[in-house]
């Protein structure tokens, strides 16, 4: 795989991570007819070849050299990376992008009618968790013995099945935690998705296809954060509205048909226009208040 000039890049098969993967090349502009049972997509308009795996899977691709670039969360990058360590295998990658999808966090999680004050309080439990390496390795820094029982799924229900005391799983909005009467006492890691590379050179060919991959990634998430703002000010409030229009330092200034006393400015921000900002502009006397999302940015 690794001789050929195809990029390789590993995703997510069918999970949490799948569907932002491929929206995230598509908005980059790599095309690939998707079949739910393929598990090697050719693109169909770049080089490129997608790996569908469990994602479990993925550092482990990306640091043996079998694929080019992985889309994975941190938690399972770092557990895996604790794990290579310590059986002394290979455990390097590149780290490109930290991307924003995937935003979850790592916590300890007890019974709601358990009381904790501090993670001393933890000290003799049982622990399960999917992340046992990421759950020693705070214990460890944190001068506490608990165990970690290592359950690849379904860590919730362990304190009910009798399985442990308390449970380290993943948390977004804490909604599964609490269906299962745990309650979040402590984070111990938080996590996004990063594009990694694996750390061997690669050909020209392959690193120039890496390259405009990023620019267009950078192009992608800054447009994500950005949005264009389009109104009708009075000439005479121009210094007051670009006071307050958020990340106007050179805002565009275009005059009006049949009239000298009012001006359009358009301006990209990458702040958040409030609706009170809003209500101000509207106050000195603007209209016509557009905030538009940009598809695409090139600087
Ligand atoms: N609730 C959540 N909100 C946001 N991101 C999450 C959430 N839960 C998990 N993630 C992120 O998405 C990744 C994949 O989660 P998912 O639940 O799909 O994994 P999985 O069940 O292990 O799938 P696979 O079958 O690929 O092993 C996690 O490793 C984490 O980085
Ligand atoms: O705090 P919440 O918003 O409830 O999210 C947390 C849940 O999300 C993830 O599971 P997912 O729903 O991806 O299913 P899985 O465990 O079956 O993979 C994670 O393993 C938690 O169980
Ligand atoms: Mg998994």
């Amino acid at each position: 795989m690794s001789t050929s000039n195809r990029l390789t890049i590993a995703i997510q098969k069918s999970g949490r991570l799948s569907k932002e993967s491929i929206n995230l090349l598509a908005a980059c502009g790599v095309k690939f007819n998707m079949h739910e049972a393929r598990l090697m997509v050719h693109s169909t308009s770049h080089p490129i070849d997608l790996l569908r795996v469990r994602d479990d899977d993925i550092p482990g691709l990306v640091m043996d050299g079998v694929v080019d670039l992985g889309l994975v969360g941190e938690n399972v990058l770092e557990e895996e990376s604790l794990e290579r360590e310590m059986k002394k295998q290979a455990s390097q990658y590149r780290s490109l992008r930290r991307l924003d999808f995937g935003h979850c966090r790592l916590s300890i999680a007890l019974p709601t009618e358990q009381t904790f004050s501090n993670i001393q309080d933890l000290d003799g439990l049982k622990i399960a968790t999917t992340y046992p390496r990421l759950l020693e390795r705070y214990l460890g820094e944190q001068g506490v013995k608990a165990k970690a029982v290592m359950l690849t799924g379904s860590v919730e229900v362990a304190p009910r099945a009798g399985l442990a005391d308390a449970v380290c799983d993943l948390v977004s909005t804490g909604a599964t935690l609490e269906a299962n009467g745990l309650r979040e006492q402590q984070v111990i890691f938080r996590s996004q998705v990063q594009l990694i590379q694996r750390c061997e050179e690669l050909s020209d060919t392959k690193q120039q296809m890496i390259d405009k991959l990023l620019a267009r990634i950078d192009g992608v998430q800054l447009a994500k954060e950005s949005k264009y703002i389009m109104l009708h000010a009075p000439k005479n409030k121009l210094k007051e509205v670009e006071d307050i229009l958020p990340g106007a330092e050179r805002p565009t200034i275009l005059p009006l048909s049949h009239t000298d006393e009012i001006v359009a400015i358009h301006v990209v921000s990458t702040e958040t226009l409030f609706w009170e900002t809003m209500e101000k502009l509207k106050a000195l006397g603007c209209s016509s208040i557009l905030v538009l999302p940009i598809e695409k940015m090139m600087g």
